[in-house]
């Protein structure tokens, strides 16, 4: 019986990275995806623009909508400080019953609670769910469309605070050109393009990384 792409994913890890090793986990997935078959991670080149922005923030909180196979939750996660919290959120339960798998195996569990649901349900819960009054830094990379009404959304449950930092990934590919248009223009944002490529092409991407001025 046929396999999915993050089963197989999953089976590097466990076949090439050592267990507790965050990196190893990170260089395990860009091999497989580099070598055997694309896949959605944010990727190395992103992921280094993301490791520097976290730890440039050293968030307490953060909020990642978009998890996938765990990549960029481990990426994440093997910066923060002890005492920090990464809430995941992850809408197909099949693809998070691989991402707890993987995030587990790279040892960084009790940093990463992983939600299953849409962002658009679990956003207006995270006060009450969470005791989360607001979020340091947000991981944008699920749906594109969802971007904006997100935004919004985060805006109206008061979960940004004066100097929330929001990155946004693949602005250019698939592109989130109404996310651009909407964060660009508005005032209560101060924002930068790093300029990059799609995960493992050489297709132009990049990251939006927007400062919430409250
Ligand atoms: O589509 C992408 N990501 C999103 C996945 C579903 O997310 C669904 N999803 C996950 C939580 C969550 C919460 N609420 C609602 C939906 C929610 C995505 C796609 C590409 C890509 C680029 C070129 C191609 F030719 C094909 C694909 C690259 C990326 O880096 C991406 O991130
Ligand atoms: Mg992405």
């Amino acid at each position: 019986t046929q396999t999915t792409r993050p089963q197989r994913i999953l089976k590097a890890v466990q076949k090439n990275a050592t267990k507790g090793d965050p990196d190893s986990v990170i260089s395990a997935i860009d091999h497989y995806c580099k070598h055997s078959e694309w896949a959605m991670n944010v990727g190395d080149e992103k992921g280094s623009i993301l490791d520097s922005v976290v730890s440039e923030v050293n968030p307490s909180t953060v909020l990642e909508l978009g998890t996938y196979c765990g990549y960029s939750a481990v990426r994440i996660a093997r910066l923060l400080s002890p005492g920090s919290k990464l809430i995941t959120v992850e809408f197909n339960p099949a693809i998070a019953a691989i991402a707890k798998q993987i995030i587990a195996y790279a040892g960084i569990q009790d940093k990463v609670t992983l939600v299953e649901g849409s962002s658009g349900d679990l956003i207006p819960k995270m006060k009450e769910c969470f005791g989360i009054t607001s979020f340091d830094f947000i991981f944008l990379d699920h749906w594109k469309d969802r971007y904006v009404p997100d935004t919004k959304l985060l805006e109206e449950c008061g979960l940004l605070r004066k100097g929330t930092v929001l990155l946004a990934d693949n602005v250019i590919c698939p592109g989130a050109p109404e996310y651009l248009k909407y964060i660009r223009n508005n005032r209560r944002y101060e924002s930068r393009y790093y300029p990059a490529h799609l995960e493992y092409t050489k297709v132009e991407d990049g990251l939006e990384k927007s400062i919430f001025l409250g």
